[in-house]
């Protein structure tokens, strides 16, 4: 779930496209990058790392320029490798860079189809080189040296074509100016606003509207699924719809969990549904536990704050901040790898042993997936005196890979996969458990926009929006992705893939 912003301004920008991309740090650990023009050359600088440690003063003084892009990446595909860092560049034609966010399902064949219809050899793994490789093919075949909003809106067109899967996307041209648009079923988040200067109007495009706000822009509205926008250097904007069949299928699994509070998504406030879950959540514990006593809700920093709170008024119990999380470790679920992430709950969170002694708890979590979290949870519960431990996921069980930009390609590392209630409570050591209903759910996202008809679900309930994703597909993504193989390509990626543009140190 990477992270994008896009900033034609009327100043330069590299300090914008730095502050957007902090408060966007949360969809990306694992790397980040911003690339500026400035006389009609780019400026790079991408790194593995947060964007605090990828970018220092001698960076920001080189990306020069009133026109850039950035990316915070968390990888879905490929590998780990800095060489995979976004975004990407491509020298021909006119020199464009781009940064991705989503997954694309078609890698493989696109990767061929390159090859043979446009000559075009990708050196890395990553999908997204290959999305910014199928652009500029698309680009390329317009006869004209300056492009015109109508061909750069074609290409878009010709892109949705030959892509399948998840990307919201921002790119540079150079000589030309900014292009965002959404995969048409709009499966990840993209919003666009704009700030007036003595110089004239900017515009700023973001996975998430919390980054508008935190630069000062104001928030216009969501990009479309299948639409592009086009913002020319001088700040000109047009808008045109690139796809021949949109839907409007945003992923839901961004309000569970990807998405900051105090982002609104297409039209939906990550909060206000983060509330109904809690909500609809509560209703349900208190229909089916109506026997057990339980004295206190306690959540499981950070995400899940908001539905415990939620929960604990429904059912009239205190709500009690029993973990105190470490403000300087980060999210553990995108953690590359899983050694990683179950060392990193420790050093996360730890107990106040008050607050559970001799208490029935109902520890309350956004989701449970590999079960990482719950599992050492419920353990730190125990040891500091819990009576009883029972869980809630305002979440349904996760028993499916997702595709589309959340790295859990493999089922068998999903604790709910293949397994009931009482064995996922048995694995995770609780007393009792209990999930969030998918209609629950859809409802509480879906209250705050009644135009989508259907939400990304494939997580819960394995049907995959986009069609194309059957059992061999996933057999092979399994194979490819899972933990071990994983941790085998990253190395090897760090060996091969010298040949890429990375920022200069
Ligand atoms: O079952 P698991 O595989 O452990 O995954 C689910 C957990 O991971 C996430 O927390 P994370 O620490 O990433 O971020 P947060 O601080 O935003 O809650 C999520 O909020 C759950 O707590
Ligand atoms: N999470 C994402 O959006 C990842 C984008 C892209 N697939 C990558 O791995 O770099
Ligand atoms: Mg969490």
């Amino acid at each position: 779930m990477c992270g994008i912003v896009g900033i034609v301004g009327t100043s330069p920008v590299s300090q914008a496209l730095y502050d957007g991309l902090t408060v966007i740090q949360h969809r990306g650990q694992d790397a980040a990058g911003i690339v500026t023009i400035s006389d009609n050359k780019f400026r790079l600088r991408k790194g593995n790392g947060l964007v605090k440690d990828v970018f220092h003063t001698r960076h920001m003084l080189r990306l020069q320029g009133d026109i850039g892009i950035g990316h915070v990446r968390y990888p879905t595909a490929g590998t780990s490798s800095s060489s995979e860092a976004q975004p990407f560049f491509s020298n021909s034609p006119y020199g464009i860079s781009l940064a991705h966010n989503g997954n694309l399902t078609n890698a493989e064949e696109l990767a061929k189809w390159l090859y043979n219809n446009a000559r075009r050899h990708v050196n890395t793994t990553s999908d997204s080189e290959l999305l910014l490789n199928v652009f500029a093919h698309e680009l390329q075949k317009s006869d004209s040296l300056d492009l015109t909003p109508e061909e750069i809106f074609k290409a878009v067109s010709n892109v949705h074509r030959h892509v399948r899967g998840a990307y919201a996307t921002v790119a540079l041209i150079v000589g030309h100016g900014l292009v965002a648009f959404r995969d048409p079923h709009g499966i990840r988040p993209l919003a666009f606003g704009k700030r007036e200067t003595e110089k004239g109007t900017e515009y700023m495009v973001a996975s998430e509207s919390v980054a508008l706000d935190a630069c000062d822009f104001e928030f216009i509205r969501d990009v479309a699924p299948g639409e592009a926008i086009f913002i020319t250097e001088d700040g000109q904007l047009f808008s045109q719809q690139c796809a021949q069949n949109p839907a409007y299928n945003p992923c839901i699994f961004e309000f569970v969990y990807f998405a900051r509070p105090d982002s609104t998504m297409d039209k939906m406030s990550v909060y206000g549904s983060r509330v109904e879950m809690g909500t609809a959540l509560g209703k349900k514990i208190s229909r089916e536990w109506e026997e057990d006593q339980i004295d206190v809700v306690i959540p499981i920093p950070e995400t899940s704050c908001d539905i415990a709170l939620q929960i604990a008024n429904e059912l009239n119990i205190p709500y009690r901040q029993g973990f105190v999380k470490n403000r300087y470790v980060g999210r553990t679920f995108i953690m590359p790898g899983q050694a990683e992430r179950k060392k990193s709950v420790r050093r996360k969170l730890n107990a106040i042993g008050a607050e559970f002694k001799g208490k029935n708890v109902l520890l309350v979590d956004d989701s449970i997936v590999r079960g990482t979290t719950s599992g050492q949870i419920i353990e730190m519960a125990r040891k500091a005196g819990a009576k009883k431990v029972y869980f809630a996921s305002a979440a349904p069980e996760v028993r499916f890979p997702n595709v589309y930009g959340i790295d859990m390609p493999s089922a068998n590392e999903l604790i709910a996969h293949g397994r009931e209630n009482e064995d996922i409570c048995e694995l995770i050591g609780a007393d009792k458990l209990i999930y969030q209903d998918l209609e629950d759910l859809i409802s509480a996202v879906g209250k705050g926009n009644k135009d989508i008809k259907e939400f990304e679900t494939s997580v819960f309930n394995g049907h995959y929006i986009t069609q194309d994703i059957d059992h061999d597909y996933l057999e092979q993504l399994d194979a490819l992705r899972n933990n071990d193989t994983k941790e085998d390509s990253d190395k090897e990626a760090d060996s091969i893939l010298d040949l890429h543009n990375e920022g200069a140190e």
